[in-house]
């Protein structure tokens, strides 16, 4: 029997392999039009999820309300600070630079940066001042809290000891921003120093308690030197170390 016509009843052996074509193309549509659409959900979501320095732009928010500082993963207790703790004190004492509303100066592209753009993730806001500092006595287990601190993923510390407290204060913000524009986050002071004063000065207190113990003269001029001692002793337990650090 011969095949009938395209009108008949049965197809030609043509049409189900263009049937197959067709069905395989809308199926690749389908799909395109799927991941595209992924694609936007996820980035019109990206957009408004709130970056974790977002806390930095919070001067806006209103008197009160819980700044949107939020550190993604975080601890409760660090997730959200308020935007008044935000504010450093020394921004008003640098009317040369433009200080952004999170205390980022001239340069930090943080404050510029709306929240969630990749700015904020692209580690653009390191020229900032640090957020905190830990100020502690001496063997006071500073460099402990820091190194738990550090382990958090948004917070970034320095290793190096700038001395901008103790030596540099002088030269102003402005080095000391610079300072951190390489090193955003630990910033040490007075520590290696004092160390090597401590250690000779008590070397120099054994020598003298052998020297009173063998010698009972000038027993009115080592009481004396004593006090001296015990008062530099003093001075030193009242030296504070300071490390800060900031939130990525
Ligand atoms: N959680 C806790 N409990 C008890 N002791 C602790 C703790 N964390 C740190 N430490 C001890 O603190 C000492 C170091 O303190 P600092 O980091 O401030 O010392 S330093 O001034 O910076 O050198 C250091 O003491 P020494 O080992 O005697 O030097 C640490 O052992």
């Amino acid at each position: 029997m011969s095949p009938l016509g395209p009108a008949g009843a049965h197809p030609t052996p043509a049409e189900p392999l263009s049937r197959s074509i067709f069905r395989k193309f809308l199926l690749m549509l389908c799909s395109l039009l799927t991941s595209l659409y992924v694609f936007y959900c996820l980035a019109e979501r990206c957009q408004t999820l709130s970056g974790p320095v977002v806390g930095l732009s919070g001067g806006s928010e209103e008197a009160g309300a819980p700044a949107r500082g939020v550190l993604a993963g975080g601890p409760r207790e660090l997730a959200v600070w308020p935007a008044a703790a935000q504010r450093k004190p020394w921004e008003e004492e640098t009317p040369g630079q433009a200080v952004g509303p999170g205390g980022s100066g001239a340069g930090s592209s943080v404050a510029e940066a709306p929240p969630g753009t990749l700015a904020l993730l692209l580690d653009e806001g390191s020229k900032q001042l640090p957020q905190a500092i830990i100020i502690g006595v001496k063997k006071g287990g500073t460099r402990a809290l820091l190194e738990f601190l550090r382990v958090h993923p948004d917070v970034r510390a320095v290793g190096a000891e700038p001395h901008f407290f103790d030596r540099s204060y002088d030269k102003g913000l402005a080095w000391y921003r610079n300072f951190s524009k390489d090193f955003p986050t630990v910033l040490f002071a007075n520590k290696n120093k004092n160390k090597n004063k401590n250690k000779n000065k008590n070397k120099n207190k054994n020598k003298n308690k052998n020297k009173n113990k063998n010698k009972n003269k000038n027993k009115n001029k080592n009481k004396n030197k004593n006090k001296n001692k015990n008062k530099n002793k003093n001075k030193n337990k009242n030296e504070q170390e300071c490390q800060c650090f900031t939130f990525k």
